[in-house]
C-alpha cells in the first residue's frame, strides 16, 4: 500500500475549448486533511472530478487508492460531495439519506451518525426543500459520509456556514483524518487554509504551490497564508524577485 491516497501527475482537462487545468502534478498523503486553494474558475472543481473519476481528461495520469480514478473497485471507499446539493428536495433528511445508504449498501444505523455528524440531528424529519441553504449543503455532505469512504472529496463544503458550524466541521475532518480518512477540500476561504495539513495553492490551471501551512508561510516570510498566496502569485508574475 503507498502512503498517498490520491497521484496526479501531468493531468490536463480541455473544457468549452480552453486547457483549464494544466499540467498539475502532486500526491495527497494518506489519513490527512489537504485543502485545494484557489480563486473562483482556476479550475478546483475540474481538478476534483478528475480525481473522483468523473471528468474526460485530456492527458496524465489520475491514481486513486492504488487504481486509476473511476475504476468501479474505487466505488464505494470515495464519498464526494458537489459544490450544488445534489440531494432530492421532496424527501426529509432521513428519508434522503436512507435512499442514498441502500443504494451503497451501507446500514441503516449509518443514516444516524451522518446526520449527527453534520449538526442536523434536529431537522432530520423535515424536508430537504425546506431547510436553509447552509443546511441543505450539510445534508449533501452526510451522503458523501455515508459508509466511511476511505477518501472524501469535498467541493467549498463549507460555504454560506456560520463560523460556528464552520469550526465544527473542520474539527469533524481533523478527526476523520486522525482515524485515517483522507479528506481532500476545496475553499476560497483562506482562514480555513491554517486547518489544513497540506495546502494546493492553485491559480489559472495551474499549482502554485503544495507544501503545509507552516512551510508556506516560512518560505514566503508572509504573516498569514492570504498574504503567502499574494506573494506566490507575484513572484510568479515577476513582480517579486
Ligand atoms: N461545463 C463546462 N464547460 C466549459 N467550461 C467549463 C465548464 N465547467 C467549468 N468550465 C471552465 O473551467 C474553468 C475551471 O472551472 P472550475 O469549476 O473547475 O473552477 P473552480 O476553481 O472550481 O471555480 P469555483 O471556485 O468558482 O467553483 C473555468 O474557467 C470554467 O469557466
Amino acid at each position: 500500500m503507498t502512503n498517498y491516497a490520491v497521484g496526479v501527475d501531468g493531468l490536463r482537462v480541455v473544457r468549452g475549448g480552453r486547457e483549464v487545468v494544466r499540467g498539475v502534478t502532486f500526491a495527497v498523503p494518506r489519513g490527512t486533511v489537504t485543502g485545494l486553494l484557489g480563486p473562483s474558475g482556476c479550475g478546483k472543481t475540474t481538478l476534483m472530478r478528475a480525481v473522483v473519476g468523473v471528468q474526460i481528461v485530456a492527458g496524465g495520469t489520475v491514481t486513486v487508492l492504488g487504481h486509476p480514478a473511476g475504476s468501479p473497485a474505487l466505488r464505494r471507499t470515495i464519498g464526494y460531495a458537489t459544490q450544488n446539493p445534489a440531494v432530492y428536495t421532496d424527501l426529509t433528511v432521513t428519508e434522503a439519506l436512507q435512499y442514498f445508504a441502500s443504494i451503497l449498501r451501507v446500514p441503516s444505523a449509518d443514516v444516524t451518525r451522518v446526520i449527527a455528524e453534520v449538526g442536523l440531528t434536529e431537522h432530520a424529519h423535515e424536508l430537504i426543500g425546506t431547510l436553509s441553504g447552509g443546511e441543505h449543503s450539510r445534508a449533501n455532505l452526510a451522503v458523501a459520509l455515508l459508509g466511511e469512504p476511505e477518501l472524501l472529496v469535498l467541493d467549498e463544503p463549507t460555504v454560506g456556514l456560520d463560523p460556528v458550524l464552520r469550526d465544527s466541521l473542520w474539527e469533524m475532518f481533523g478527526r476523520l483524518a486522525a482515524q485515517g480518512t483522507t479528506l481532500l477540500v476545496s475553499s476560497h476561504v483562506m482562514d480555513e487554509a491554517a486547518r489544513c495539513d497540506r495546502l494546493l495553492l492553485m491559480r489559472e490551471g495551474t499549482l502554485l504551490a503544495d507544501d503545509t501551512p507552516a512551510a508556506l508561510r516560512a518560505r514566503t516570510g508572509a504573516a498569514d497564508l492570504e498574504q503567502a498566496f499574494l506573494h506566490l502569485i507575484r513572484h510568479r508574475e515577476g513582480a517579486i524577485p
